[in-house]
């Protein structure tokens, strides 16, 4: 017998993210295997409060002009960033159950959860970042995810392998999830490029674990 359940109860938390009003639904990416052991997940649409979280963000967050030391190299970075560590309080409540949910998803294959965010703000197609893996700590030698989410104008993520080769362009738009996995850090590079096309804003918000930037 259940006893205490109200019909409220049941519509709120009843079918979990799958729920109506729910910030995002239920997480089933279809994934692309790419060569030398790497592969990208791919979730359109996936986050229902895009919306939401796109001003509250841009609105809220305080973003800083960047240079980037990468691995081997200083990239050029034309775009507006923030990182959120582990033990800081990020910028909007949804930003812990977003991270939470997808890293629920990748624990069996990951091993560990995802824990950082990394924020960026691309003004308008004139903001880029240029090819690189994220090669900062263990994903330099590690398999590891890198999850991304993408809020505001559509923009490309291209990603090519890194001895050279075709590269692949996906459509990241508002509420996307693109996931980018096994060996993909090391082994291929990606890059936001810069377009002529009259686009606004496009945020986007990395999950990554601890160590690996
Ligand atoms: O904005 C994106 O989708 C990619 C960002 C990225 O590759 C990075 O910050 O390392
Ligand atoms: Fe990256």
């Amino acid at each position: 017998m259940v006893v205490g359940v109200t019909l409220q109860d049941v519509l709120d938390f009843g079918d979990g993210p799958a729920a109506a009003g729910a910030p995002f639904g239920p997480l089933a990416p279809v994934r692309t295997p790419l060569a030398y052991g790497a592969w990208v997940d791919v979730a359109p649409g996936w986050l229902r409060a895009a919306d939401e979280l796109f001003e509250a963000l841009r609105a809220d967050v305080p973003w800083q002009a960047e240079r980037r030391q990468m691995y081997d190299n200083v990239v050029d970075v034309p775009r507006l960033t923030r990182f959120y560590g582990e033990s800081e309080v990020w910028p909007h409540v949804l930003l812990p159950e977003i991270c939470r949910a997808i890293s629920d998803h990748y624990l069996p294959t990951l091993g560990e959860p995802l824990v950082t965010a990394g924020l960026c703000l691309y003004r308008d197609g004139a903001d880029s970042v240029a090819w690189h893996g994220d090669r900062i700590g263990r994903s330099r030698f590690q398999d590891t995810i890198v999850a991304i989410l993408s809020l505001g104008s559509t923009r490309t993520l291209a990603l090519r392998p890194r001895g050279g080769g075709t590269s692949i362009r996906l459509t990241s738009g508002h509420g996307d999830l693109i996931v980018m996995g096994g060996s993909c850090q090391r082994t291929w590079e990606h890059a936001i490029p810069k377009t002529r096309e009259p686009v606004g804003p496009r945020m986007s918000v990395q999950f990554r674990p601890a160590g690996v930037r």
